[in-house]
């Protein structure tokens, strides 16, 4: 299914001149129009021309149709959001207790239980509107541009610039390139090889060819008998459509529609989200499922052994009613978009911009980073190092063709394709005095990543009645296409020796970090249409261009760093093995046995994930075989990151369960991506990885925490309800404490972390959480079970009524005390001390709990409560059994720690870098 870009679509409430939204129908029939008439009466129509619009005159129109956006995805009111946060399950269990509680006449439980709604309800609500806020200012922090060609005044030359693409108007000329998104409904001037991927309309993932009709010629719109609505359909091939992208080749466009008034615009309702549910969605979701779980066995199981030891059932119901409010973790949803924001910002001062906040799990969750290698193991500032003719001396004509062939890329005011190489040999040209525009250009071939070459026609003043393709690319590539050799006594054909021995020479420059690219040319007869990827064949071998990227001096460390945390790297790559080697040796990377793409073709995915995690480095792939890789891994159990930045890697960065890519990558990979680095090293991932894994290890406490203190009170309860002739707390005193504490805990979103919970990757594990609440929850009931036996001991001799007053206070109190002592016992590997202690918030709520605690018997809350106050000796006591607790909870966890480890060890070594469990 498709799905739609993030630029266009999450953007803020639409302007009231784009509000009107027109149905689909409307659209196409309108680009229909456009599509039939020829080039000249479209331009006049939309009242604009080759040279673009008036900057004034552009300002008008934009006030007149609004921003170039998608009025699609208006901010939730906030009435909306409280229906959505009375909708989530744990709020409704609540609301179902309190309207019990209240049926049942037990108004004080149902007010308790109101008033838990209310707050939860509240906090969500304000932190969803933080959360998105978070959200939005991230994302204007990635914001995508188009190229458009406008004049400063009538008489002013025209002049290409980049602008936020939601400034776009109809009438803008704008030039495409591959990479691009096309930024709203367009009719093609001029085009060259242009292919446009329009999955995010047709979910049809082989790209669409796209042409311009000449200047002047009327569509044949009879043709096939198509009616004109049926040329605004995505096949018109000389339309191309918002949201879709540029594959290959290079286009100048007049913009005939933009904002809600595109197909697109039509469309977005019948889009799919973004992405699918992820692993931490899944995650989220399968813990709720349990603690509900929890609480309808533990609920009923409360009523049953009260009701029968008891046999009061009313006073068994609100009891077993105020149990199941205490086991429902209400503040979860709360507590987990807070520690998502917090992550985000925290994120974004390492300069790690994450685009879709619950991509956060899934950072910390990596233990296997696909990365390219250009601009991350090295630095991107690719140079010419050398030129050379067939026979390996230094040729400058060599070089002229090369850079002849970079600069016919740039075809019109459109550049077809112009990567770091193609940069590096104008720059290398311009330099060296040679000239480039003495020709002039016919046609273009443009590079992709499949071919690994691109072609240019030119024709020269000195050469008339001859077309010259120019052909450059990765030298097994382009010597393929080659018959003949050029010699300085002039050509002779190429031979199967002579092949050999020139892709050895390429083997030789590769191996000592060169990246060479051959060069090739053939004459061929003046023709009307245009060229074909099949026209690249006996060519002549005219020579080399080799080129040098330098190591990224940070590569070595990052790479380490990131072993060190448990994640592998592995580098995917369209350049050659041995320049792959070579520059992973110089990034501290052990390449192993390099895997080239031709040998993954034939293997099955599960062939294909066992190998995939057996090798470092893959060579000479394509884009979809990066994007298989990445497919194969996660199938086979990784959480796989991938980090590119071109348009090859698109599909891998969808694919992937993180897409990271850089501020400076093409507009497609900035779109897929879920990160994007302002600062475009290794590094940067390792901080984001260490950030998710901080947001998950906090949300992963709360959890421990509450659930196990929640469980041991329920098993304490159980105790109780046999051991004690009355009710150990009252239901209003439970609810009230379960308050308490679950506000109490949300602090925790912005605790420290130990060091030793960023180390390895983390994720969601039922079992082992499952595995801490039944170890550590018992623990808390035996604290439980001393207090008991000390209250009982106290209060032998009061009257009855009294005597239960005091007991049920004295729990209260010291129940409360062990919920705070729990939350720094709990939330790290080591005991408190003055290098690991909880951070401030923290430090504040468990003071809060503390202060409560010891206040409430006390205050005028007291007699509506049932409490009472408690003598001296009663608060000592409890004081010692809190000390106790410390001492078992503390002592519980090390030897939790301990066998877990052990655990993990018998399990084999983690060098494998999979995920460990928290
Ligand atoms: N502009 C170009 N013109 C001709 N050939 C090119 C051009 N750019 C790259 N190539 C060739 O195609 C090969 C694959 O390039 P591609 O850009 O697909 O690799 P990549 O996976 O992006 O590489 P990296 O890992 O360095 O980012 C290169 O090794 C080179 O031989």
């Amino acid at each position: 299914m498709a799905w739609a870009p993030d630029s266009l679509t999450a953007l803020p409430p639409p302007q009231p001149e784009a509000a009107e939204k027109p149905g689909l129908p409307e659209v196409r029939g309108r680009l229909g129009e456009y599509a039939s008439m020829p080039v000249l009466q479209v331009l006049r129509r939309l009242s604009s021309g080759p040279r673009g619009l008036e900057e004034d005159t552009a300002q008008e129109l934009l006030a007149r149709h609004g921003d170039n956006i998608i009025a699609g995805s208006p901010a939730p009111r906030r009435a909306t959001r409280l229906l959505h946060a009375l909708t989530n399950p744990f709020v409704l269990i609540l609301l179902v207790l309190g309207g019990v509680s209240a049926v049942l006449g037990a108004f004080g439980a149902a007010t308790v239980i109101g008033v838990m709604v209310l707050i939860s309800c509240w906090l969500q609500v304000r932190q969803e509107q933080r959360f998105d806020r978070v959200a939005a200012t991230l994302r204007a922090m990635v914001v995508t541009t188009a190229t458009v060609v406008r004049r400063a005044s009538s008489d002013a030359p025209p002049a290409a610039r980049e602008i936020p693409i939601d400034q776009l108007v109809p009438g803008d000329i704008v030039t495409l390139s591959a990479g691009d998104m096309i930024p709203a409904d367009v009719r093609l001037l001029r085009s060259s090889g242009l292919t446009a991927d329009q999955a995010v309309l047709t979910g049809e993932a082989i790209p669409a060819a796209k042409h311009a009709t000449s200047e002047d010629a009327v569509p044949d719109v009879s043709a096939g008998g198509r009616a004109t609505g049926d040329l605004g359909t995505i096949d018109c091939p000389w339309l191309c459509f918002m949201g879709s992208t540029v594959t290959a080749g290079a286009a100048t466009a007049v913009v005939i529609t933009t904002g809600t008034a595109t197909y697109f615009g039509a469309m977005h309702a019948h889009l799919a989200p973004r992405r699918a549910e992820t692993a931490f969605d899944r995650g989220v979701k399968g813990v709720s499922r349990a603690l509900i779980g929890l609480m309808l066995v533990c609920a009923p199981l409360v009523f049953i052994v009260n009701a029968t030891v008891h046999g009061v059932r009313y006073a068994a119901l609100w009891f077993a009613i105020s149990v199941a409010v205490g086991l429902t973790p209400e503040m979860l949803p709360v507590m987990v978009s807070t520690a998502l924001a917090r992550g985000a910002r925290a994120g974004a001062r390492h300069n790690v911009i994450i685009k879709r906040l619950p991509a956060i799990h899934n950072l910390g969750a990596i233990d296997v980073l696909c990365t390219d290698k250009t601009g991350t193991l090295t630095q991107d500032q690719v140079g010419v190092d050398r030129h050379l003719d067939a026979d390996g001396h230094p040729d400058p004509r060599v070089l002229r063709w090369a850079a002849l062939n970079s600069t016919m890329a740039a075809h019109g005011d459109a550049a077809v394709l112009f990567n770091e190489l193609d940069e590096a040999l104008l720059a290398h040209a311009e330099q060296t005095g040679i000239p480039v525009d003495d020709v002039t250009c016919v046609d273009v071939i443009p590079f992709d990543s499949t071919r690994r070459r691109s072609s240019v026609i030119v024709r020269a003043g000195d050469r008339p009645g001859t077309d010259i393709l120019i052909t450059k690319g990765a030298a097994e590539q382009v010597i393929d296409c080659c018959t003949r050799l050029r010699r300085d006594d002039g050509d002779v054909p190429l031979t199967e020796a002579e092949r050999q021995r020139l892709l050895e020479f390429g083997d030789r420059h590769a191996a000592d970090g060169v990246r060479l690219l051959a060069v090739a040319i053939a004459d061929r007869p003046p023709r009307l249409g245009a060229y074909r990827q099949t026209d690249e064949r006996e060519l002549t071998l005219i020579g080399f261009v080799g080129f040098r990227d330098r190591p990224r001096e940070s590569a070595a460390a990052a790479v380490a760093s990131l072993a060190a945390r448990g994640v592998t790297v592995k580098v995917l790559t369209g350049d050659h093995p041995l320049v792959a080697a070579r520059v992973c040796r110089d990034a501290g990377i052990d390449a192993g046995r390099i895997v080239l793409g031709d040998d993954i073709d034939a293997l099955g995915d599960a062939e294909l994930g066992d190998l995939a995690d057996r090798t470092t480095v893959f060579a000479r792939i394509d884009p979809e075989q990066k994007a298989r890789i990445v497919r194969t891994l996660r199938a086979a159990g990784r959480t796989v990151g991938f980090l590119g930045d071109g348009v090859n890697d698109s599909p891998a960065l969808r694919d992937a369960d993180v897409g990271i890519t850089v501020d400076g990558a093409v507009a497609i990979a900035r779109e897929s991506a879920d990160v994007v680095l302002l600062r475009g090293d290794l590094l940067s991932v390792t901080d984001a990885i260490t950030e998710g894994r901080r947001t998950f290890a906090n949300i992963k406490k709360y959890l421990e925490i509450t659930i196990s203190s929640n469980f041991g009170n329920v098993l304490s309860m159980l105790a109780a309800s046999v051991l004690l002739p009355f009710l150990p707390m009252l239901p209003l005193q439970i609810l009230v404490q379960n308050l308490c504490f679950d506000l109490c805990l949300l602090p925790l979103a912005f605790d420290h972390v130990d060091e030793r919970a960023l180390r390895r990757p983390r994720t969601f594990d039922s079992a082992r959480l499952t595995r801490f609440v039944l170890w550590l929850g018992p623990v808390n009931t035996m604290a439980d079970l001393v207090a008991f036996g000390i209250l009982l001991h106290i209060t032998g001799d009061h009257p009855a009524p009294a005597a239960q007053a005091l007991f049920h206070t004295g729990w209260f109190v010291e129940n409360l005390l062990t919920q705070a002592a729990a939350i720094h016992l709990l939330r790290s590997r080591r005991l408190p001390s003055r290098r690991d202690h909880a951070a401030l918030p923290v430090l504040l709520g468990t003071a809060a709990i503390g202060a409560i605690a010891m206040t409430l018997p006390w205050s005028p809350l007291a007699a509506p409560l049932g409490m009472t106050a408690l003598p001296m000796i009663c608060l000592l006591s409890l004081i010692l059994v809190l000390v106790l607790y410390c001492v078992l909870i503390g002592a519980a966890k090390t030897l939790w720690h301990r066998i877990e480890g052990r655990t993990s060890a018998a399990a084999g070594p983690r060098s494998d870098g999979r995920p460990a469990t928290w």
